[in-house]
């Protein structure tokens, strides 16, 4: 059973109101939820990124991907309103930063982003949102509002005991280095992103 480890409360560039980052007893990984106080009146259920670590993308700008801009899209997000980041340790689809770069290179060949982690006998997309699931349980949030392009999130949280009341697309963060990463995401796996 997975439950709240540590509260504390990190004041952050940009959030009037600072979140609390929550640790937790029982997950392979650390994973680590930020909560933004709901600063929005109304009873409507909380918004929730779940966002999979992407060292190169979220904290050195990558335009090979989306994933920073997602990211900061969320935080200004809920420093505004509300909500939960949930930062899942899942580098590189949860293949690790290594392998990730590998995959990188082989998309220099020509290999688009599933290929090319097959091509090094890893799995297309290696995530469980379980644990996901699992800390919004036991932050007691048990109906949400998810931000994504990714259907299969939602599907899994639902799988996993977590209501989503609805379904929120990210921004569409294109440029000229990450749209056959796009691409390939709404080919191969319906992410919503009206390209
Ligand atoms: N293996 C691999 N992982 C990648 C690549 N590019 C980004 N990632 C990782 O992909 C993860 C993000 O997954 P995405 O498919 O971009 O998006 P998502 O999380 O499924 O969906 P959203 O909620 O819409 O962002 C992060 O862990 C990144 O590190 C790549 O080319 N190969
Ligand atoms: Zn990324």
């Amino acid at each position: 059973m997975v439950t709240i480890k540590n509260r504390v409360v990190v004041p952050l560039e940009g959030a009037e109101t600072p979140p609390e980052f929550i640790t937790f007893n029982g997950l392979v990984e650390e994973h680590v939820a930020i909560v933004f106080p709901q600063l929005k009146p109304g009873n409507m259920p909380p918004l929730v990124r779940v966002h999979s670590e992407c060292l190169t993308g979220d904290t050195f700008g990558s335009l090979l991907c989306d994933c920073g801009p997602q990211l900061h899209e969320a935080l200004s997000c809920f420093s505004r309103e509300g909500g939960v980041l949930l930062y899942l340790r899942q580098e590189g689809r949860g293949i690790g930063l290594y392998a990730k770069l590998s995959a990188y290179a082989l998309q220099k060949k020509g290999l688009d982003t599933f290929e090319a982690n097959r091509h090094l006998n890893l799995p297309e997309d290696a995530r469980s949102f379980e644990p996901a699931a699992q800390m919004l349980k036991a932050l007691d949030v048990n109906n949400i509002r998810l931000l994504t392009n990714n259907p299969d999130k939602a599907s899994q949280l639902e799988e996993y005991g977590i209501g989503i009341e609805s379904i929120i697309p990210t921004g569409v963060y294109l440029n000229p280095s990450n749209r056959r990463y796009l691409e390939a995401k709404v080919r191969h796996k319906k992410h919503t992103i009206p390209l």
